[in-house]
């Protein structure tokens, strides 16, 4: 039994799915993207980082055999392979969920690409419960881009930015002072009330500080208010045995905090992965630490930043040695993802593409798990390492 350690590498997909295709994403491949790119020499950046793509330790661990390329065998042992999707969607909560055992096998709502893209009565109704004074944005857009564009206005105004993208998204920016850091949490709230009828998977708070279009910083202070899983997940099952599930990043708003214990939050990967150090003497035998790792797809992959995205795997690289020396005999820790978000890719969404699976701890032998047909094998392996019962979906690789 001993303890689980569960860590999404947000976006860090290894190539196309079998139904790519579908989503117009054949032939997408973040990670194999990132290491061809760096070693022609296209993911140097002058400060940050040069060369061939250096993860030893995620190597080490069966990267590269789970991922289907060629390298030496996996050395420092633990089982290596790759699971598909069987959700509809390419999107967060549903990879997260089908991890967790709960595969999303109905249909997101989603907002038409028009301007404006979102229903008057939805609108109406907003502004009829918060007093807003209107909205700006009303379309599809890249976060970072319509902060620039309409954030001095939205300043000016009082009006917040409302967007979405291709998932099922309902997001809001405003100032974290000039609106209102709790006042955009209310609006959220009131906004979540109104989507729920549109099958909207999230309505996410995107506070932004700075004064003006070259200054604005989206903060830490983002908040995803989801709805929550349509049925009993891993995390579910965990806290009803007694079980204690310790959520690092934005885990617990992914699951709507169901099934969570304690959540502990770091702005950035490197702050994240100092939290997910700090939850491991917290967690006995029997407890959950489920990690989510945002950078990767927030800040690089939407972005398309190849350079950003291949120095962030570096970094979590560096780090892995410490979680290793920290685990106990016993336990079993899980380093995975919840789609693609190939930064080469057209666009600026996710892409559907199969994730890796690399299972480790003292005691588990080296051994290939092959190619899983569902995201859910993950969580119906841990279930059975914690001696939980198991969910409908999945099938232990252990
Ligand atoms: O462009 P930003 O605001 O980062 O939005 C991205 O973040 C959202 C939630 O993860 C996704 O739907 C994607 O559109
Ligand atoms: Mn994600
Ligand atoms: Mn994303």
């Amino acid at each position: 039994m001993s303890r689980a350690i569960l860590i999404v590498l947000d976006s860090f997909g290894i190539g196309q799915a079998p139904d790519a295709s579908a989503f117009g994403d054949e032939g997408a491949d973040t990670f194999g993207h990132i290491r061809a790119a760096c070693a022609r020499g296209t993911g140097d950046r002058t400060g940050l980082r040069v060369g061939p793509l250096h993860l030893p330790n995620l190597e080490r661990l069966g990267l590269l055999a789970a991922a289907g390329l060629p390298g030496p065998d996996a050395v420092a042992g633990g089982l290596t392979g790759s699971a598909a999707e069987i959700s509809r969607g390419k999107d967060t909560p549903s990879g997260h969920w089908e991890i967790a055992g709960v595969p999303v096998l109905f249909d997101w709502g989603t907002f038409p690409r028009t301007i404006p893209t979102f229903p008057e009565a939805l609108i109406e109704a907003i502004r009829d419960d918060t007093g807003i004074p209107g909205i700006l944005g009303d379309c599809h857009a890249s976060g970072t881009d319509i902060i620039a564009e309409f954030g001095e206005a939205s300043i000016r105004s009082g009006r917040p930015i409302v967007y979405t993208s291709s998932d099922s998204v309902l997001q809001i920016a405003a100032h974290e002072t000039h609106f209102g850091l709790e006042r955009l949490y209310d609006l959220c709230r009131a906004a979540r009330r109104h989507v729920d009828a549109l099958n909207i998977g999230r309505v996410i708070a995107r506070p932004f500080t700075g004064e003006d279009a070259t200054s604005f910083r989206r903060t830490a202070n983002r908040r995803d208010y989801s709805v929550p899983p349509p049925e009993a997940t891993l995390l579910d099952r965990a806290v009803e045995a007694g079980r204690r599930v310790i959520a690092i990043g934005k885990i617990g708003d992914i699951f709507a905090h169901r099934g969570v214990s304690e959540v502990r939050k770091g702005d950035g990967n490197m702050a994240l992965f100092d939290a997910m150090m700090a939850a491991l003497p917290d967690a006995n035998a029997g407890d959950l630490v489920f990690a989510n790792f945002v950078d990767f797809d927030m800040l690089y992959g939407h972005r398309r930043d190849v350079p950003g995205y291949a120095a962030a795997l570096e970094a979590f690289d560096r780090r892995l040695p410490e979680l290793i020396a920290a685990l106990r005999p016993g336990d079993l820790a899980i380093v995975t993802a919840d789609h693609g978000c190939d930064p080469t890719w057209k666009g600026t969404d996710h892409t559907r593409e199969c994730v890796p699976i690399l299972a480790f701890g003292p005691g588990i032998a080296a051994r290939d798990i092959g190619r899983r047909s569902t995201f859910a094998d993950i969580g119906a392996s841990v279930a059975a390492h914690l001696d939980l019962p198991p969910g409908r979906h999945g099938r232990s690789f252990l």
